[in-house]
């Protein structure tokens, strides 16, 4: 039988692409004004496949925007001292503008401790309590990467949110929790669902705006969904699965993001916006670019 789909797709590949192609432009503007490119120093710790494929596609990105990229690849067996002593030598290295270290650290590994030795002014991933701070306040500062990309979108498809209902399943600490920071600023009233939330399908029903955020495939079903909700899928489950039961979901909400091809472009993309931006602030220069002035988190 074919799938009758209601819900407009929110195409992260187009948005995404917009935003590289303005960092691009502001890399070139940067490079010529200063003679120095931006640069991305990337940390990957242990062996995981996914992980090692998420870093490549950052660097592979960088390269093609006209960015540096430096990497550091740490084993698994590493302790968390060293992690902390090789993050802090990019912090301190003038050459460095933006540090990624990119999570899950293997679990041996505390990688809370990790992301506080990253510099907050480089702090392009959004990961330090410095940014989270700053941006739950409005305050100028990164955002995490994913949540700032999930409100790109929601801007894009110029989604309401003041006074609107926002669910966000999920709690972790560069995902779930910023973006309700985010939507909250927005004036949205935001409910957290997690691992001990009694009647989950009960809660989604009653969001206008539901950001997945969980980390467990096709967990939210069509029927979790309230018609005409706006749907956002930040899973990035292995086989490029969402956290939202696709096809039955479109046929409820009005606008849905896909996976693959939604949230995890963004990701990439507002990676590499800030990262121009941080550099731009640590030369001292003013660029005249949309994304030079846009990053209010308010
Ligand atoms: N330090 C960080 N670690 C992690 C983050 C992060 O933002 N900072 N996010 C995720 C994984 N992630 C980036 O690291 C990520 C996930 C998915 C995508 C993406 O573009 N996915 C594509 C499909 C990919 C494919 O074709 O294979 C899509 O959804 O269209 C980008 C980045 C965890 N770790």
């Amino acid at each position: 039988m074919p799938l009758t789909t209601t819900a407009r797709l929110m195409d992260g590949t187009a948005l995404a692409a917009e935003v590289l192609a303005t960092a691009a432009r502001d890399t070139t503007a940067l490079t010529e004004q200063t003679g120095v490119a931006p640069c991305l120093a990337t940390v990957l710790v242990g062996d995981d496949p996914g992980s090692a494929t998420y870093v490549k596609m950052k660097q592979n990105r960088c390269a093609k925007a006209g960015i540096r990229s430096r990497h550091v690849a740490l084993p698994a067996t590493v302790s968390t001292a060293e992690v902390v002593d090789a993050v802090g030598r990019l912090s301190a290295d003038p050459e460095v503008h933006g540090i990624l270290v990119q999570h899950p650290a293997p679990p041996a590994v505390d990688e809370r401790a990790v992301f506080e030795a990253i510099d907050p002014r480089k702090d392009v991933d959004g990961v330090t309590l410095h940014s989270y701070a700053a941006m739950s306040f409005g305050l100028e500062g990164f955002a995490s990467c994913t949540p700032g990309g999930i409100m790109r979108l929601l801007d894009a498809y110029e989604v309401e949110l003041a006074g609107r209902q926002a669910v966000v399943v999920g709690r972790s600490p560069i995902l779930g929790k910023p973006v309700g920071m985010l939507l909250l600023g927005r004036d949205a009233t935001v409910t957290y669902c997690h691992s001990r939330t009694r009647d989950l399908p009960e809660i989604t029903r009653t969001a206008d705006v539901l950001v997945a955020a969980v980390g467990r495939p096709e967990l939210l079903r069509g029927g979790w969904i309230k018609p005409g909700a706006v749907v956002i899928d930040a899973g990035y489950n292995p086989g490029n699965v969402g956290d939202v039961e696709f096809d039955s979901a479109a046929r409820r909400a009005s606008l849905i993001t896909p996976v693959p091809g939604g949230v995890g472009p963004m990701t990439i993309a507002v990676l590499l916006e800030q990262t121009v931006l941080a550099a731009t602030r640590q030369l001292g220069v003013a660029l005249a670019s949309a994304a030079a002035g846009s990053q209010s988190t308010d």
